[in-house]
């Protein structure tokens, strides 16, 4: 597959997300750097966002909750380059009902490229990342040049 780059913009939109055992923790992580965070557009999955607005005066943009198509919604906007950041909390010790939605959501992270943190301490390094508030160049799939070559030999 061809790449190219892209810049991510200095104001970034950063989805967050936690499963149940993990909620505490990361509403915890978002007090904790509010002022950083209150910086970037903010997106949640239903619970995780409704909870991390009430707990923190921080303003989320709420999308259905996870199990019920939220985590394929953040999906989605990663693959339209609407979200440039994944802060996942999510439970190894737990099993989820809809598994193959998380990973859907990891693996389209992991496909375009967006920085990903899935514990709290990755969270504090990308958070504490110069990069954090500029520009960041990212390589990411070409999919105008991918499209073309399907379109010819198929
Ligand atoms: O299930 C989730 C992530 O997989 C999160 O969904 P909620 O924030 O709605 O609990």
């Amino acid at each position: 597959m061809e790449q190219k780059q892209q810049t991510l913009p200095a104001r970034k939109n950063i989805a967050l997300v936690a499963h149940d055992g993990k909620k505490a923790a990361l509403q915890a992580w978002c007090s904790k750097h509010k002022d950083d965070l209150s910086r970037h557009t903010l997106y949640g999955t239903g619970t995780t966002g409704h909870l991390i607005e009430r707990n923190t005066g921080l303003e989320v943009i709420k999308l259905l909750s996870g199990p019920m198509g939220g985590d394929q919604q953040l999906g989605a906007k990663i693959a339209e380059h609407e979200i440039h950041m994944l802060i996942f909390f999510w439970d190894p010790l737990a099993s989820q009902p809809h598994d193959p939605d998380v990973k859907a959501l990891l693996r389209l992270a992991a496909v375009w490229n967006i920085p990903v943190a899935c514990n709290e301490v990755s969270a504090d390094m990308i958070l504490s990342s110069s990069l954090m508030h500029s520009e960041l160049e990212r390589t990411l799939p070409d999919y105008e040049k991918y499209l073309a070559t399907r379109q010819v030999n198929l």
